[in-house]
């Protein structure tokens, strides 16, 4: 396995940056997701590793090489799209032999290489059918044991499950983080379903309009996400922002709504919309750090409940706050009402201070 590195990668479609002085590094035997929503340049940087496009500017290094210039085959990586790309004529056996014998392996290595694959992904049983008799979960388990008999330094996987029903996605995802485990591969995985990188990935490149907005482990961006657009797209129900005005009351910070009401702010969050370029800032928060309550508390705001979603365990509410929407979990003893006048604490260690005009978390000084 190997590590690969892009640097400064741009791709350009006449006058759109498909993607945008890209430059990130991924780790021998790290699992990457790139995720972004559809258009925001995922597709094509992996292509642009992969060798498939030609890239505008910038290097791509894969293990101690610079690949720019290389063909794929000659880039030592292997790819899993979604289609699958199974030969239909050919058994599962003759599937995986495929690229060993285009390599002109040795007929004891092929087999030898084969029913290891097979092994590792369970598909031993299913080495005489055709493609057509398997199941969905079976047929992208094939495409990823041909991948794996070309022992490539990197395999390069581009949505591989979303062909899969609901059900199978899931179990897919853990089947896919079982295989980077057991293997310690390196892996680079295009998917514009935020759960599906948050789940497996290491870390996760969030990209949005060719441009990279944050690399890190997902934990780190669920947790401290580096501006609007990260924050709301990572993490389900989404996090909800709230236009504000910073000013003053009585020596406090606070965050005024154009409803009349004001929320005051703890010390360390009046630091940080102290760095604003101006007093508009966005308040964010997740539903988890949301509390709702019947009657006012402390430090509450006001605000109606628009829809309530139960869902057994835990029952999602959405209400109107300032004009915007947020989304709050409760537990469902708590019962509320649509157009009922509710009250909602914020989490302070835990709420999102944004600056209205950058977009970009706002950090104390
Ligand atoms: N061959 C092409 N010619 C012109 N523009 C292209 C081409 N391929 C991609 N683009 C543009 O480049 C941008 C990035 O496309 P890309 O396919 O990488 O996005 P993506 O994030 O993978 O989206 P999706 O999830 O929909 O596949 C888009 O604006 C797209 O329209």
């Amino acid at each position: 396995m190997a590590q690969v590195v892009l640097k400064d990668l741009v791709k350009t479609y006449g006058s759109i940056f498909a993607a945008k002085d890209v430059s990130l590094t991924v780790d021998d035997g790290e699992f990457v997701a790139l995720v972004g929503p559809s258009g925001c340049g995922k597709t094509t940087t992996l292509n642009l590793v992969a060798g498939l496009i030609p890239i505008t500017s910038g290097d791509i290094v894969i293990g101690d090489r610079v690949v720019n210039d290389l063909d794929p085959k000659d880039r030592d990586i292997a790819m899993v799209f979604q289609n699958y790309a199974l030969y239909p004529q050919k058994t599962v056996f003759q599937n995986l032999a495929f690229p060993l014998q285009m390599r002109k392996l040795p007929r004891a290595d092929i087999e030898r290489k084969v029913a290891e694959a097979a092994k590792v992904l369970d598909i031993t049983h299913l080495l005489e059918r055709k493609p057509r008799e398997l199941s969905g979960g079976q047929q992208q388990r094939v495409a990823l044991g041909r991948a794996l008999v070309r022992d490539p330094a990197v395999f390069l996987m581009d949505e591989p499950l979303s062909n899969l029903d609901a059900k199978l996605r899931v179990q897919m995802r853990s089947e896919i983080k079982r295989f980077h485990q057991d293997l310690n591969a390196t892996i680079i995985y295009v998917t514009h379903d935020q759960l599906e990188a948050v789940t497996m990935a290491d870390k996760m490149a969030v990209m949005n309009g060719g441009l990279l907005q944050q690399y890190d482990a997902p934990a780190k961006v669920f947790a401290d996400p580096v501006n609007m657009f990260v924050a709301s797209f990572v993490g389900s129900p989404a996090m909800s922002l709230v236009p504000l005005e910073v000013s003053a009351r009585d020596g406090r910070t606070v965050l005024t709504s154009s409803e009349g009401w004001n929320l005051p702010l703890s010390d360390l969050n009046a630091r940080k919309v102290a760095g604003a370029q101006s007093n508009r800032v966005v308040l964010g928060a997740r539903h988890s750090t949301i509390r709702l309550h019947k009657t006012q508390v402390a430090d509450s705001v006001p605000a109606r409940v628009y829809t309530v979603e139960p869902t057994g365990d835990i029952t999602f509410v959405q209400a109107f706050l300032s004009g915007a929407i947020v989304n709050i979990s409760l537990p469902p003893s708590i019962v509320v009402a649509p157009d009922e006048m509710v009250w909602l604490e914020f989490d302070q260690e835990r709420i999102h201070l944004f600056d209205a005009e950058s977009e970009q978390a706002l950090r104390a000084a």
